[in-house]
């Protein structure tokens, strides 16, 4: 049967520091890396050995992959990285503080950004700090200046039908490791998630989801592997 495993990476040095990253390229903490390993395990715990795998281009998405792939004995397996699969660009507020963007612009504009569907954040100065133009793995790439989840939508989902669903419609065990917003557009298209109860799905660190696939390639229910 076909069966997908959607994690999150562990946590990041931004997640402990609270600040918006998207497309910023930052590590794993400890506790990532602890998390990461623990969601290996876990699949080795349940006998979920991924055959195939996926991931983005950004560091703490392919280090969360590669240490539980470690951790369940599937190093080996065929990997593929792809920039659709990166975390929601987050524009302007890139870098910054959530708290202090709050205090600042207040709760509610603060949680638009963040979860609301269709509205972007403000867009990423050119040739700021966090301008990622002359990053050679963008190279031929036209680099979103933000992204709101709809947007990250348009890019995950075309990647989702044309090249994961087809290797796992052959019957492949398939670990997707990426992002909070890359995984929500996942999640949203396969359990059939409303434009507006999007908002409150939270997608924790380093926790497997798990959707098992029929014969005509519908998703079942979505659950967590640790519930399994
Ligand atoms: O990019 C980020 O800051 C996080 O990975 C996800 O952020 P969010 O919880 O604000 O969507």
């Amino acid at each position: 049967m076909p069966t997908l495993i959607l994690v999150r990476h562990g946590q990041s040095q931004w997640n402990l520091e609270n600040r918006f990253t998207g497309w910023w390229d930052v590590d794993l903490t400890e506790q990532g890396v602890a998390e990461a390993i623990a969601a290996g395990a876990l699949l080795a715990e349940k006998g979920l050995l991924p055959t195939r795998s996926y991931t983005s281009v950004q560091l703490r998405a392919i280090k969360t992959l590669h240490l539980a792939l470690e951790a369940c004995g599937r190093l080996w397996i065929p990997e593929t990285k792809d920039w659709r699969l990166n975390e929601r660009h987050y524009g302007g507020l890139t870098g910054l503080n959530k708290a202090e963007t709050a205090e600042k612009h207040g709760d509610e504009q603060v949680l638009i950004w963040r979860r609301s569907f269709d509205v972007p954040p403000p867009p990423l100065e050119a040739g700021g700090q966090f301008d990622l133009s002359g990053d050679f793995r963008y190279a031929g790439i036209d680099i979103p200046a933000t992204e709101s989840l709809k947007l990250t939508i348009e890019r995950v989902l075309p990647y989702w039908q044309e090249e994961i669903l087809p290797v796992l419609a052959s019957g492949e065990t398939v670990l997707v490791s990426a992002h909070g917003n890359s995984l929500r557009a996942l999640v949203k298209h396969l359990s059939g998630i409303s434009d507006d109860e999007i908002t409150g799905l939270e997608i924790p660190t380093g926790q497997p989801i798990v959707y098992d696939f029929d014969d005509a390639m519908q998703p079942g229910e979505r659950h967590y592997l640790k519930d399994r």
